[in-house]
């Protein structure tokens, strides 16, 4: 069982078009609605792949109205904490190829009141959880410290924490020691602080963050595939996927690929390319089922090639 945190959760419109042209009416091809959020996301992938999960989630006025019926609608165990603030709206532009022009809300204000209901939600959630995944950003007036308290809360009860987020709230986690990470590598590259261009520099940012906390670090690369640095030592791996048709949610299925599948070693960075790969083949943030996902494409490397340049 695991429990999913989603401070900042969205509904997300993803509209595909054939090409995004700046300052001109566009004629969309279709759009659709797609509950959202991280932690939301992962939720959805582990329901999916029929592994228990409860999220936890804000929501606020009648977007966070209507979140509740979109998650309900998909049959997701929610734990909704109603906030004054109005849930987000995110929207994906994308076009074909897998090309994603993203535009985020930043959410509304939470209260130092809210956060204590959320903390009591998950407290009461997690008690038969293997993992808490704490994910997303973070909405206006919620310290950058929030994951740390929520790591060192989890780990307190025995349960193994998750956190994939980005910027100060990442940077506040390590400490915390989260027993995992999963920055993208935009996400690692800002965290610490020079950009990551070949395999070689992946693996020295991930295991600064494990220098800075984090027991382990699941580096996702877009196209490249992934990186997994724990105890263990370093693997790569990758899934082709020929026909992108959209990322939205790629990094949070490979997410819960990578929990369902136990966490460590090959075979979960292998589920968690595989979902990722499962999920970037359908469109907008739909999370994959047993029958999207193709084991067969996946590549695994115990002794990557460090030099190679990251393509995405
Ligand atoms: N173009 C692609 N081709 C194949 N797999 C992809 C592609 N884009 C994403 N993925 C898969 O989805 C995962 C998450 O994508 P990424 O963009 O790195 O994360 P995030 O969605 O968190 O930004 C990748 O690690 C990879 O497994
Ligand atoms: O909390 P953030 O960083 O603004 O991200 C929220 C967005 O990320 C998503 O969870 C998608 O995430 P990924 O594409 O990184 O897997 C969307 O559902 C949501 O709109």
């Amino acid at each position: 069982m695991i429990v999913t945190v989603t401070l900042n959760p969205s509904l997300d419109r993803t509209i595909e078009v054939d090409v995004l042209t700046r300052g001109e009416m566009i004629r969309a091809r279709s759009a659709r609605l797609d509950p959202g959020g991280k932690g939301v996301n992962v939720s959805r992938a582990l329901l999916a792949g029929h592994v228990t999960s409860t999220a936890v989630v804000t929501v606020g006025g009648p977007e966070g109205d209507q979140l509740r019926r979109l998650l309900a609608a998909e049959g997701l165990a929610v734990r909704a904490v109603p906030v004054a603030g109005r849930t987000r709206s995110n929207v994906t532009i994308a076009e074909p190829g897998g090309v994603v022009t993203k535009l985020n809300e930043p959410g509304g204000r939470l209260s130092d009141a809210e956060l204590a209901e959320v903390a009591e939600a998950v407290a009461a959630e997690s008690a038969a959880a293997s993992w808490v995944a704490g994910c997303g950003s973070l909405p206006p007036g919620v310290p950058d410290g929030i994951y740390a308290e929520l790591c060192r809360r989890v780990a307190a009860a025995g349960i193994r924490v998750a956190i994939d987020s980005s910027g100060p709230a990442l940077l506040a986690a390590l400490p915390a020691r989260p027993d995992l990470v999963k920055p993208n590598r935009e996400e690692l590259a800002e965290a610490v602080g020079r950009p990551v261009d070949r395999l070689a520099d992946v693996v020295e940012a991930a295991h600064e963050l494990r220098a800075r906390g984090a027991r382990g670090v699941l580096v996702s690369l877009g196209a490249d595939g992934a990186l997994l640095v724990d105890d263990d030592g370093v693997i790569a791996g990758d899934a082709p996927v020929e026909r992108p048709r959209s990322t939205v949610g790629a990094g949070d299925a490979l997410l819960a690929g990578f929990l369902a599948a136990g966490a460590r070693g090959p075979r979960a960075l292998a589920a968690a390319l595989a979902w990722g790969a499962a999920a970037v083949r359908l469109p907008a943030s739909r999370m994959p089922r047993h029958s999207d996902i193709r084991h067969d494409i996946v590549r695994i490397r115990s002794r990557p090639d460090l030099d190679k340049p990251l393509v995405t």
